[in-house]
């Protein structure tokens, strides 16, 4: 069983083709899924700890994984019930439902059992269940001590995090030879419970990853406070915000952080403070600029803004900025020569690139390739993009970051990240993402902005 982080994100059409290659080098459809369905009874067998199981088994490959996953946990001695919405379709599926000697029961009263595996639908899913299937899906998980998914929760789109229906959520969900974007994207994650990847011998790739531990080594013995990255914040209307976005640039690692601000609280000490003028912003050392947390949105902020585009220096463009980002300034980001990270959430990045088709991932990609800078899509299941490159999906994030003055402390994290390795964007985003995640974890609940601000320390400190 293999955890999220790290780990290539696969759609359907993905995974099919990746099935279809397995077969060219001399698999079967049988032998995966024997494998797929071994793998999770293994688990299951494990979690179970004696009590009995419930296997609900659908007409597709996921289904046929069912009646493996049945097979096995009665051969290891467990009390096994089957029940299916009908027949198997497929031939691999067919075989596997003769591999299974015990009855079959009907979905529509079926009783449920303390272990519940749901093998109703899996990637092949294309609209909602019907209404039998689903009530009895939502019962037998509501009564189950323990319910497990394979593959993905039946109900759950397998590419865009969308729900067809009604899907119960599940405690485990034991997903097939790579995770798929449903895993990560909301709605549908928070269905999922804990998501683990079993091996099934295929060799899953895609340039679509979970989020990862990031590798950023503690500063080396020759290391000062300008080659650990200088970054610079440019305040506005509100300092608090460009302040909580210096502290949380300071903790996440930067070597000096300049406040180019008028106002506002003064610790820590440690934030350098002046007011803000253009000249601030050609100091070479500068190796990232901040721009967006509380900068207002008057005449005043979008000078800030031009005078920011124009500067040498990579740039984090969040809150207040993104908003002032009118079709020139976007052609202006597009063409600077040095790096710019976005950081807007929903509403931010539907103002500036529109609502949009496809899945969150199909979304930051677009935007990426349009803005020419990595796109930090912001939410519960932040997706970071790179134009023409790479995407990570972060996962579900801590519910409680949903308070006033986080996004600042995220673009902080960035910065800092980004002034000490402005040549490689699209990874200091996903390192700030991951400290500020981390942050969030290690506090656990009911903090507010600068408590996760300061939590960054330990974060940093624990790579
Ligand atoms: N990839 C791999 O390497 C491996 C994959 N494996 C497994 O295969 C799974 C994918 O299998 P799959 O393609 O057969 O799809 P699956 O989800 O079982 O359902 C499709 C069936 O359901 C039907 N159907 C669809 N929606 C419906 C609805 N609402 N209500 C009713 N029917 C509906 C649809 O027919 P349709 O009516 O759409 O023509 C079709 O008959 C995958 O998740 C994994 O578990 C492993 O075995 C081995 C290695
Ligand atoms: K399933």
């Amino acid at each position: 069983m293999t955890p999220l982080a790290g780990q290539p994100i696969l759609t359907a059409g993905e995974m099919r083709a990746t099935e279809a290659a397995a077969i060219d080098r001399g698999a079967t459809v049988d032998s995966l899924m024997a494998r797929a369905g071994h793998a999770v009874a293994a688990v299951v067998l494990r979690l179970a700890s004696g009590s009995p199981v419930l296997v609900l088994c659908g007409p597709g490959n996921n289904g046929g994984d069912g009646y493996v996953v049945a097979a096995a946990l009665a051969a290891a001695g467990l009390a096994v019930r089957v029940a299916a919405t009908g027949a198997p379709m497929s031939d691999a599926a067919k075989n596997a439902r003769a591999g299974w000697t015990g009855p079959v029961e009907t979905l529509a009263d079926v009783a449920p059992a303390p272990i519940l595996v749901d093998a109703l639908f899996g990637t092949g899913l294309s609209r909602a269940l019907d209404s039998t299937a689903s009530a009895a899906l939502g019962r037998c998980v509501a009564a189950a001590r323990l319910s497990i998914a394979v593959d993905l929760p039946s109900g759950v789109a397998t590419d865009d995090g969308v729900l067809f229906g009604m899907v119960p959520a599940f405690d485990l969900t034991l997903t097939l030879g790579a995770a798929k974007p449903s895993h990560l994207l909301q709605p549908a994650a928070s269905r999922c419970g804990q998501v683990r990847i079993l091996d099934i011998g295929i060799a899953a790739e895609s340039s679509v990853e979970t989020l990862a531990r990031p590798g950023l080594p503690p500063p080396g013995p020759q290391a000062h406070k300008y080659s650990r990255g200088m970054v610079a914040i440019v305040g506005g209307a509100m300092p608090g915000a460009a302040a909580l976005a210096a502290e949380a640039a300071l903790r996440s690692g930067a070597g000096y952080v300049l406040l180019l601000a008028e106002g506002g609280a003064q610790a820590p000490h440690a934030i350098v403070r002046r007011p803000f003028s253009p000249e601030a912003l050609n100091d070479k050392r500068i190796g990232a600029l901040v721009i967006g947390p509380g900068l207002g949105r008057d005449a005043e902020a979008e000078a800030r803004l031009d005078h920011a585009l124009g500067a040498p220096c990579p740039l984090v463009i969040d809150g207040d900025a993104l908003h002032l980002l009118d079709d020139r300034r976007l052609a202006l980001v597009r063409d600077r020569d040095a790096a710019v990270i976005m950081t807007p959430h929903s509403g931010e990045f539907d103002a500036l690139f529109g609502a949009g088709t496809g899945s969150k991932i199909d979304r930051a990609r677009a935007a990426a390739d349009r803005a020419g800078a990595t796109i930090v899509f912001k939410g519960a299941d932040t997706v970071i993009a790179a134009p023409q490159g790479p995407v990570r999906l972060a996962g579900a994030g801590n519910p409680w970051l949903s308070t006033a003055g986080t996004g600042d402390v995220l673009a902080g994290a960035i910065g800092a990240v980004l002034a000490g390795q402005p040549e490689a964007p699209f990874e200091a985003a996903c390192a700030g993402v991951w400290l500020h995640a981390e942050a969030a974890r290690r506090i656990g609940a009911a903090f507010i902005a600068d408590d996760l601000a300061r939590a960054l320390t330990a974060a940093r400190a624990s790579l």
